[in-house]
């Protein structure tokens, strides 16, 4: 009997010394098959067993890894009505204008990107996994501004490749504008996996999506100045050497740009990387220095401050989130079209990198004094030698590049930008006193 084939393969399997001792006749031989029977059913649940105790032991544990609570999250989406939200968000009501899928549109650079195109008349829809790597309330308080002016967010993961398909057969994005990301410089050393999974492995889903799509979207993504890593050379330019990244957050970016040129050169994707240099402002991320500089100045915790070897200066090129948007507009604006069809190239395709700093770094304890100037209070001020936590000293943009290609005229010193963020922030944060920075 066929069924019996495997039993009598195992059989034969010298698993245990005493087996092939045993006598033949037909009583012992079916005594035999339910033993073995017995024998496989007990293995089987003793490996089930094992199976539930880590699966359980890997939810008990806490707190869940960044990556953990990224896989477990399940999204909600489809449907009739869900496909006409899609639509309508994603409907273009100007002439000429662009309809453009936003990962990360409950990001900080996402909403603002998604704002200003939906009020100039192009269609958007957003995605975001809305994970808590910083507090989730501000990324679900965005997403309330962005359904206010008619951008619907899609809850989901760059990694969901079947979901990624479905939102570009129900829409034909003419372009992608792709800032989902683990961000973060120095949360790359307490949770490295996160980066591999949104910064490779997302934008590996992303770019693989789009090649297939039809028609190919013209892609703009978020690089960072990052990549210039120990790139001494000031102002950095594009051309400059970008192969010593000082963190992993660095190196996934620096990966990025690379697998870009490969999407580029293979499929003729249409793709423009921005390396964003320090970008702050209202809405910002509760992670970076100058938005829980504030939350601690306020309640008079203590703040380090960096500073590198004999006391050096530790600045960077602190870039307003208004002129940003500018220079993703301008970018998504001038992007030509992707050159392939049915996942083939048909000819060459654009492939740009771009710095959109501010030109003039400024030194973190001036940024400081700044925020003691408009918060009127004094900073308890810890200097710090820089940890090797994947910081650089200092950074600097040479825009040129941008300002030719682009147009990109950055216009916000640091001072009036901060202005406008504290104003947010504590209208955001003092609103019934419910909301807290974390
Ligand atoms: O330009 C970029 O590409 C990067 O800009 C920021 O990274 P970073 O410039 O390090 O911004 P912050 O984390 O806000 O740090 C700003 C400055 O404050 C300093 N710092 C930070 C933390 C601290 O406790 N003390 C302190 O002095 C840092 O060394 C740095 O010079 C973002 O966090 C990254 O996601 C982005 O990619």
């Amino acid at each position: 009997m066929s069924q019996l084939k495997p039993i009598s393969h195992l059989d034969n399997n010298p698993s245990t010394p005493g087996k092939f001792k045993m006598d033949k006749s037909p009583y012992i031989h079916r005594l035999r098959w339910h033993s073995s029977l017995a024998k496989l059913a007990f293995w089987f649940f003793i490996f089930l067993g094992l199976i539930l105790f880590f699966f359980l032991h890997s939810f008990s544990s806490s707190p869940p890894s960044d990556l953990s609570r990224r896989s477990l999250r399940t999204s909600i989406w489809g449907g009739p009505a869900w496909e006409k939200r899609v639509r309508t968000s994603a409907r273009v009501r100007s002439r000429n204008g662009l309809s453009v899928l936003v990962t990360g549109a409950a990001g900080f650079v996402g909403t603002h990107v998604s704002a200003a195109l939906k009020r100039r008349g192009d269609g958007v829809l957003g995605l975001d996994n809305f994970n808590d790597y910083y507090d989730p309330s501000l990324k679900r308080a965005r997403q309330a501004l962005l359904d206010r002016t008619g951008v619907f967010v899609v809850e989901g993961d760059i990694n969901d490749s079947v979901l990624l398909r479905k939102l570009f057969d129900v829409v034909a994005f003419t372009h992608v504008m792709h800032l989902a990301a683990q961000a973060g410089v120095r949360y790359a050393m307490q949770n490295p996996g996160s980066y591999v999974h949104s910064n490779i492995a997302g934008l590996v889903n992303v770019l693989e999506v789009c090649k297939s799509a039809n028609p190919q979207p013209s892609i703009v993504w978020a690089s960072s100045s990052s990549v210039y890593g120990l790139n001494s050379k000031v102002p950095f330019s594009e051309r400059d050497r970008t192969d010593q990244p000082a963190s992993l957050y660095a190196a996934t970016k620096k990966a990025g740009e690379e697998m870009a040129h490969t999407y580029n050169h293979i499929y003729g994707l249409s793709i423009t990387g921005l390396r964003f240099f320090t970008v702050y402002g209202p809405w910002g991320r509760p992670d970076m220095a100058y938005f829980f500089f504030t939350k601690d100045i306020l309640k008079g915790k203590s703040i380090s401050i960096f500073e590198g070897p004999d006391h050096g200066t530790v600045a960077r090129d602190f870039t307003y989130i208004d002129d940003i948007v500018k220079g993703c507009l301008a970018s998504l604006d001038t992007a030509e079209k992707s050159t392939g069809t049915g996942g083939k190239k048909k000819g060459p395709a654009q492939l740009r990198v771009f710095n959109l700093g501010n030109t003039s770094p400024v030194p973190v304890t001036k940024l400081v004094s700044i925020l003691e100037r408009l918060l009127k209070v004094k900073a308890n001020r810890i200097m710090l030698k820089m940890p090797r936590n994947g910081d650089v000293q200092f950074t600097h943009a040479n825009i040129s590049l941008a300002q030719s290609e682009l147009g990109y005229n950055p216009t916000t010193d640091l001072q009036t930008g901060l202005k406008k963020f504290v104003r947010w922030y504590l209208n955001y944060y003092s609103s019934n006193g419910k909301k807290s920075a974390g």
